[in-house]
């Protein structure tokens, strides 16, 4: 998979979002599409950002019964994008369907969307997943739970958060991504994020993609902040 950080585009509409991927000229980039601008504009987005040279993350986090997932993911797999994702607690037979849906709809010829889930939301502490979700279980073994039946589903890895990474790489093995939010530069507002880390430590941690949003989209100088964070996950000088 393409190793630059994703930049979540979470903004508004298209012409915004164009506006804003127009100050970094002919860079190749990694972004992703979530909720707000997907439910906005539909498909044509992703067809949009395939045209000007970008891999495509569509974050919608399906959850829903196996069939209507599976025929949800066959309409997505005929979309473009590279990585898709869903809620790893919509369960192994949910996210089987998943799989089989995008199979099924991957046009002839080309390679099927990654597929990743969400073990828990780097939004959410462990005192949160506990009381709220009752579950006993530390944060930790949750995600690594989580992570395990992805595996098992024959999902290609996970959303998590940077502290997860390294236990997932040891108990599951590194073929399998770990795709990390929750990025913030040192000193950056951790807004709503729960579990955030440098793009140093992720680095450290050995996490195989970094999702980057605000720090980003909110700057002043968007492609500087990239670019800046781009060289500190990457392991150069600032
Ligand atoms: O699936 C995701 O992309 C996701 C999962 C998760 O656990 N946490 C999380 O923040 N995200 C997404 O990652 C992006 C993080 O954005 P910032 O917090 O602005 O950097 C947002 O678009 C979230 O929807």
């Amino acid at each position: 998979m393409n190793q630059s950080p994703i930049i979540a585009l979470d903004f508004s509409g298209k012409k915004e979002t164009m506006e804003f991927l127009d100050l970094f000229g002919n860079e190749e980039l990694f972004v992703k599409i979530g909720m707000e601008l997907f439910y906005k504009e539909g498909p044509s987005v992703i067809s949009e950002l395939k045209d000007r040279g970008h891999d495509v993350f569509l974050d919608l986090k399906l959850h829903d019964i196996p069939n209507t997932v599976k025929r949800a993911m066959k309409n997505l797999a005929q979309m473009g994008c590279d990585l898709v994702n869903v809620q790893a607690a919509g369960g192994s037979v949910m996210m089987e369907a998943a799989l089989e849906g995008l199979e099924a709809g991957t046009p002839a010829g080309q390679t099927r969307p990654l597929c990743i889930s969400v073990t828990q939301l780097t939004s959410t502490s462990e005192e949160q997943m506990q009381s709220e979700q009752l579950i006993s279980a530390s944060l930790g073994e949750s995600v690594i739970h989580y992570a395990r039946i992805s595996q098992q589903a024959g999902l290609d890895g996970v959303v998590c958060s940077v502290q997860e990474a390294a236990m997932i790489a040891s108990q599951i093995g590194t073929g399998f991504l770990t795709v990390c939010p929750g990025i913030r530069p040192a000193g950056a507002a951790a807004g709503d994020q729960k579990r955030v880390a440098t793009p140093q430590q992720a680095r450290e941690s050995g996490v195989s993609s970094i999702v980057v949003g605000r720090p980003i989209t909110t700057s002043a100088t968007p492609f500087e902040s990239y670019r800046l964070i781009k060289q500190e996950w990457e392991g150069g000088q600032a």
